[in-house]
């Protein structure tokens, strides 16, 4: 028998013992779980009974309070230990079928006795010899796997860095407990194995890549040492896997003081949260929180303002080139995004820490109760060296004591005995069950009627001022809106010397009649909602959450400078894990590219960066046409796996376009995904229109949530971060790609594709594509 199938037959052989343990453990923690189940039923059922309550005197009342804590803690206790029985039994389920996925063979320096160490997703424990079978992927040994070829190899263990030899290392295919591929590996982590994951097919979610963590991924996931880490990778170089995995990492290292729900993820599009929901529970771990920085905008802004989200921004960018306002929109969506319009707004501040915020009458019953002159007045009666936040405080707080004076007066008005007289039986019974309560009446009827009166009106005065004590607190007199909208109305030197260098006076003129015009309409651009929020916070307090120790921002490129300052503004107790790449940088504001702007926002010495230049999405092939559309692009180092090269399709009419593409996706049909990439949503729609009458096909929009198989047409900004097994270019012509402005649009959606991609275009072909080596693709006529 040759060596390999002699070590398979042994590996084998491990599996299989380790297997029964597993099933032997499972049965014992089956036993063990359903009987802490029972005794928690009991105590839960028999809680009162286990107590002794006696409220005699004071003494018995302690007794039965300590008794009773007691019976509490007890419960407490069982249903902790059920909690734990209950996710070991999970992971060691989850272990069965494929308990491990590598060894490594670790000789320790001075030690003479080799260590073989098998690697899963969560460790395994015999627990009769106290050996560990499996070993955590995240365990400090299981680095030496990721780091290391073979030879000298150290880590990092609580007592220091343990140094020694690699003399194996190996990977499996394990399914159903049966090794179905077996490789050592010398170099890297094993390329046969990450070439047979590459090359499977795409799915709806994403998948856990913890058997072929590359070493550079590896220092993501592993990296601790700065409060900022910034990972630029290229399309397909890992950095949502190794985010996920990093989250995994974190909450493993830091299980006794790091929850889930302490990490916060951003993500692109509400899809995205989709696709990457199973990465966490298939590695054992609970997902963290997700949002996308749109609908936390929507969440602190959606009652002053329809806000435009990102895609709709897009989407005018793209198509509304003909617009009367389109350049100087442009203009505005960059300047916006800057850290010179956050100066600007600033200054702005301080000006209105001494003369002009915008206050709205508090009206009653229609009429003014404080007029915004008076607020104004007394706002601005308060000393100059209390924050603008602090002087809101202390204006609600005066408004508030005067309302009560008002609310006395109020009683005695008219519409208050009327309002009485009507009282429904319900609200009536209501009002009398309160004030009875509060002893004002003797036995069961009113002993007065004047005082019935007197006691009614208050509370009808009481009920309707409430909800004026409610907009004082939330803050409804002062006129944000207005406020921000002043910005704009203003000379820009009555606040600050010089609108600074970015933009010019007549831009600023014309900026500004834009954005008055805007907010007149009670609209609000993607471009204003973050400084839009960022002057309400400065003026209202700003609502900090200080429970989130880890932020993730995917997609980094697409944030602003300005909304990158906002966010490290909201999570001052957070560590930041920013992950994007410039080359996918398709936003308005792309020249003013956040990622870059980090390096302003957080001392340089508690700042990590790590360059992620392998790919491995897409096929060797695919990779190599898609980088030659970058400037710089020979920087990517594509992932060998090879597959056909790219295929430009030309025809001469839409029609032709249609058909081309209905009958290729029928050749296709052992692919999963297919994705038809179209430039924007209008043109999307255009073509799902036509193609639906010749195959299925689905349309994804800015609303669809879940991501599915099958053939999808989908806006090339909305596959952002996912990818397919094949991809079409719509029409990739010099009509639609012909500007710079949009190369890194095209970029993004060719970088979608793992085995195919096709661009189909009529007309002449876009000149991203006409100006690269044409031994990079094939054509067809
Ligand atoms: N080490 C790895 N082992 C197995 N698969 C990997 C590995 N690294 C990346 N991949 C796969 O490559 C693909 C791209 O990964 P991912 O989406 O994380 O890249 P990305 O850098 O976020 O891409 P993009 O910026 O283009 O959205 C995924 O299918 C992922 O599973």
């Amino acid at each position: 028998m040759d060596q390999f199938k002699n070590d398979l037959k042994e590996e084998q052989s491990r599996i299989n013992f380790v297997r029964n343990k597993m099933i032997e453990d499972v049965a014992f923690l089956q036993k063990q779980t359903s009987s802490v189940k029972t005794d928690i039923v009991n105590i839960r059922k028999n809680f009162w009974d286990d107590v002794t309550v006696n409220m005699d005197d004071a003494v018995e009342a302690g007794e039965t309070a300590t008794s009773i804590k007691q019976q509490a803690e007890f419960l407490s206790e069982r249903e902790h230990r059920h909690k734990h029985l209950d996710r070991d039994l999970k992971n060691l389920k989850r272990l069965i079928d494929t308990p491990y996925f590598a060894r490594i063979d670790f000789l320790e320096d001075g030690e003479r006795v080799l260590e073989s160490i098998y690697l899963g997703i969560a460790s395994y424990l015999d627990r009769n010899s106290d050996e560990f079978l499996v070993y955590d992927w995240r365990a400090p040994i299981s680095s030496l796997y990721y780091d290391y070829s073979l030879g000298p190899a150290e880590f990092t263990a609580p007592g220091g860095t343990v140094r020694g030899e690699l003399k194996l290392k190996r990977q499996f295919i394990i399914k159903d407990a049966i090794i179905e591929g077996m490789f050592d590996s010398g170099i890297t982590i094993g390329d046969e194995l990450l070439k047979e994951v590459l090359g499977k097919q795409s799915d709806t979610q994403m998948k856990n890549i913890v058997a072929t963590i590359q070493q550079e991924q590896n220092k993501v996931i592993r990296n601790e040492k700065g409060k900022l880490l910034i990972v630029q990778g290229a399309a397909g170089s890992g950095k949502t896997s190794a985010a996920l995995q990093r989250v995994a990492f974190l909450l493993y290292k830091y299980r006794e003081t790091l929850e889930a729900e302490e990490i916060l993820l951003f993500s692109p599009n509400p899809m995205f949260n989709s696709y990457i929901r199973n990465v966490l529970p298939e590695l054992g771990e609970e997902n963290m929180q997700q949002t996308t920085f749109q609908q936390y905008l929507q969440h602190s802004l959606g009652e002053y303002f329809e806000i435009e989200d990102p895609f709709s921004q897009m989407e005018y960018m793209l198509t509304a080139q003909k617009e009367d306002f389109y350049e100087i929109r442009h203009k505005a969506a960059k300047y916006k995004s800057s850290f010179q319009y956050m100066d600007k707004i600033e200054s702005y501040l301080t000006y209105l820490g001494k003369q002009g915020m915008v206050f709205q009458d508090i009206t009653f019953r229609g009429n003014v109760l404080f007029s915004s002159d008076a607020i104004y007045t007394y706002f601005y009666s308060l000393s100059p060296t209390i924050s603008i936040t602090n002087r809101v405080k202390l204006v609600s707080d005066w408004l508030v004591s005067e309302l009560k004076k008002l609310e006395k007066k109020e009683r005695n008005k008219e519409w208050v005995e009327e309002e009485i007289q009507f009282l429904s039986k319900e609200e009536y019974q209501f009002y009398y069950q309160k004030l009875s309560k509060q002893k004002r009446f003797s036995q069961d009827t009113f002993d007065d009627f004047n005082r019935e009166q007197e006691n009614l009106s208050k509370y009808v005065v009481k009920r309707h001022f409430n909800s004026i004590k409610k907009q004082i607190a939330t803050h409804d007199f002062i006129d944000i809106p207005a406020i921000y909208q002043q910005l704009f109305k203003l000379p820009g030197e009555t606040f600050e010397e010089n609108v600074g260098d970015e933009i010019s006076d007549s831009d600023w003129a014309d900026i500004c009649s834009f954005s008055i015009n805007e907010i007149n309409h009670e609209r609000l651009t993607y471009e204003d909602a973050t400084p839009f929020l960022y002057v309400k916070e400065k003026i209202e307090g700003f609502k900090v959450n200080t429970s989130v120790k880890y932020v993730f921002i995917d997609e980094a490129q697409d944030y602003s400078a300005f909304q990158f300052a906002f966010i490290k503004h909201i999570f001052p107790n957070a560590r930041f894990t920013v992950l994007g790449d410039l080359n996918q940088a398709i936003y308005a504001h792309h020249s003013y590219s956040g990622i870059e702007a980090l390096k302003f926002l957080f001392d340089s010495e508690r700042t990590e960066r790590i360059e992620l230049k392998r790919s491995y999405r897409s096929t060797k092939q695919i990779i190599e046409f898609t980088r030659a559309l970058l400037e710089n692009g020979n920087e990517i180092d594509p992932f060998n796996r090879q597959g056909s090269k790219p295929v430009m399709v030309e025809k001469d009419s839409t029609e032709a376009l249609i058909n081309g593409i209905a009958q290729r996706v029928k050749t296709l049909d052992s692919y999963k995904s297919i994705a038809i990439i179209c430039k924007t949503a209008q043109e999307s729609e255009n073509v799902y229109k036509l193609l639906k009458e010749k195959t299925e096909v689905h349309l994804v929009d800015k609303r669809t949530n879940e991501f599915g198989l099958g053939v999808v047409i989908i806006p090339a900004y909305l596959a952002k971060g996912i990818e397919f097994d094949a991809v079409f270019i719509f029409n990739g012509s010099k009509e639609q790609y012909g500007s710079e402005d949009v190369r890194k649009l095209f970029y993004t959606a060719c970088t979608r594709a793992m085995h195919e991609l096709f661009v189909y275009y009529k007309g002449e072909i876009t000149p991203f594509i006409s100006e690269i080596p044409q031994h990079l693709y094939n054509e067809e006529f």
